[in-house]
Formats: structure tokens, C-alpha cells, sequence
């Protein structure tokens, strides 16, 4: 390992998330090497690079999802805020709670559309009663940009939605606990244009809102979405920087060889 590995995603300033060294393992596999990076509280963050390379791997890590995985060990540091999430005393349910997630393959559950968004405000108990939920599922599926498609029709069952309404669902579940931080785990690669077109906009509206993650294969939705880019090859964070600059003026041949479809 030498030392510019260890400094490429640094961005010292006031980050949401600050990893250190970070290494993940699937029993003996190594799949993450290394990777300390800074992540913006402002910023839309775009995770890129050929299948395999570890972006999923590497994004489960900042919310403990690889806890949930037999065999996955993380090494390293992991701060959110400054707080140490890998900590005993971290309440792994809050944690998912501030740093939330939407998954590939959107997973509403079997219930009813306002019950899928009223699912974590109930455990977490951030309603005092039906009038405040009610208004928090209305409030979430509105920045979620869902409201006024599903406003007559909420006792209805979520998995009953089209793939691009259930997306938007998921993103008001998570939205719902008032999440800091919201990780997108390929959002849109199963859904059409016209859907991974609204999830776009919607990110487009949340950025600011929330710290947001995307893993993407797609490098023009990484380019059309993010401000800052990191790539990721073999498990190592080989670049990261501006999105406009990752896109135009790569440092590394590796980074540059990736956009221009050499390898992927
Ligand atoms: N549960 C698991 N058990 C063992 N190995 C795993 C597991 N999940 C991922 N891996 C391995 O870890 C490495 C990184 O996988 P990961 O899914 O994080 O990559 P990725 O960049 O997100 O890929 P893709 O773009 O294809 O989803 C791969 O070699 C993969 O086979």
C-alpha cells in the first residue's frame, strides 16, 4: 500500500462521513482495500466502477448492512458525524435510521402504501398520534414526488404500484425517519427511462436535503446526478474528485480507461 492510496478520497472540511482505512472481508476474500474517503453533506456522491470492484460492498459498510452478512468483517474507521458507527454503544436500528437506503430492486413491503411509509416513524416513535403521522407519511411521499399520485388510493398495497412509484416509495420510507444520510444502491436499474428519469429529479430535489450515496453503472446518470465521483477498481478507490473533473480530466489512466468504455 503506498501513501497516495491512502489520501486519494480525503477532503478534509466538515464531512458527513469520514472512513479511514477502511477494509472489508468476506471470510477470507478481501473485498474493499483501504479506502479512506470523505464524504459531503451537500453533495450528491456517485460511487462508479466495473462489477465487481466492491462499490455495493463498500456502501453497505457505512450503514452496518455487511453486519447482516455471514462471513463479513469490516476493518478500519467509520465516522459519521465524527462518531465512530463500527462503536459498541452505536444502536445499529438508529443508525440504519439516520443513514438509510434504497436497494436495486425496489422492496416495498406487503402492506398498504401509507403503512409502508408509516412502518419506521411507528418504531421509532416519532409520531404523537394519527394527526402527526398522518402528516409525516403525507410529507414524505410529497418529497419522495408520489403524493399526489397515490393520495386517493394510500390503503392500497404498495407492491400494487409500477416499479417507478414502488422506487419513489422506498425513498419515502426512508425519507420518514428523517434520515442524514440516504445510500441508493443502483436505484434505477430496474426501471425504465421515463422512471430512472423521475428518481433522477428526485435526487436532483433531495440534494442538499440529505447526504446522498449513489452506486451506479451508469456514468451518464453518475455525471447527470452527482457532484462528486469516486472510482472504485479491484476493491481500491483509485480516484475521487468533481464529477465534471472525473468525467473530463481523469488523473489516473485507470479512471480514464473505465469512462472511455476500455474496460467495464
Ligand atoms: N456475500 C458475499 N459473500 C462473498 N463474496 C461477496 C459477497 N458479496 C460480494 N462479494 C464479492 O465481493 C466483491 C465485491 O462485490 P460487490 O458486490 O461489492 O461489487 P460491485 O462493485 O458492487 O459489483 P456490481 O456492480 O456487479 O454489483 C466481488 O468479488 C464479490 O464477488
Amino acid at each position: 500500500m503506498n501513501k497516495k492510496d491512502v489520501n486519494v478520497g480525503e477532503n478534509p472540511g466538515n464531512p458527513k462521513i469520514s472512513t479511514r482505512n477502511v477494509n472489508v472481508f468476506y471470510g477470507d476474500k478481501q473485498a474493499i482495500n483501504n479506502v479512506s474517503i470523505d464524504v459531503d453533506r451537500e453533495n450528491v456522491t456517485a460511487f462508479i466502477g466495473p462489477s465487481g470492484c466492491g462499490k455495493s460492498t463498500f456502501l453497505r459498510s457505512l450503514n452496518r448492512m455487511n453486519d447482516t452478512v455471514i462471513g463479513a468483517r469490516v476493518e478500519g474507521e467509520i465516522l459519521l458525524d465524527g462518531q465512530d458507527i463500527y462503536a459498541s454503544s452505536m444502536d445499529v436500528v438508529q443508525l440504519r435510521a439516520r443513514v438509510g437506503m434504497v436497494f436495486q430492486k425496489p422492496n416495498p413491503f406487503p402492506k398498504s402504501i401509507y403503512d409502508n411509509v408509516a412502518y419506521g416513524p411507528r418504531i421509532h416513535g416519532l409520531a404523537s398520534g394519527k394527526a402527526e403521522l398522518d402528516q409525516i407519511v403525507e410529507g414524505s411521499l410529497t418529497r419522495a414526488g408520489l403524493w399526489t399520485e397515490v393520495k386517493d388510493r394510500l390503503n392500497e398495497s404498495g407492491t400494487a404500484l409500477s416499479g417507478g412509484q414502488q422506487q419513489r416509495l422506498c425513498i419515502a420510507r426512508a425519507i420518514a425517519v428523517d434520515p442524514e444520510v440516504i445510500l441508493m444502491d443502483e436505484p434505477c436499474s430496474a426501471l425504465d427511462p421515463i422512471a430512472t428519469a423521475r428518481i433522477e429529479e428526485l435526487i436532483h430535489d433531495l440534494r442538499g436535503k440529505y447526504a446522498i450515496i449513489i452506486v451506479t453503472h451508469n456514468m451518464q446518470q453518475a455525471a447527470r446526478v452527482s457532484q462528486r465521483t469516486a472510482f472504485f477498481h479491484l476493491g481500491n478507490l483509485i480516484e475521487f474528485g468533481e464529477t465534471s473533473e472525473i468525467f473530463t480530466n481523469p488523473r489516473e489512466d485507470r479512471t480514464k480507461d473505465y469512462i472511455t468504455g476500455r474496460y467495464g
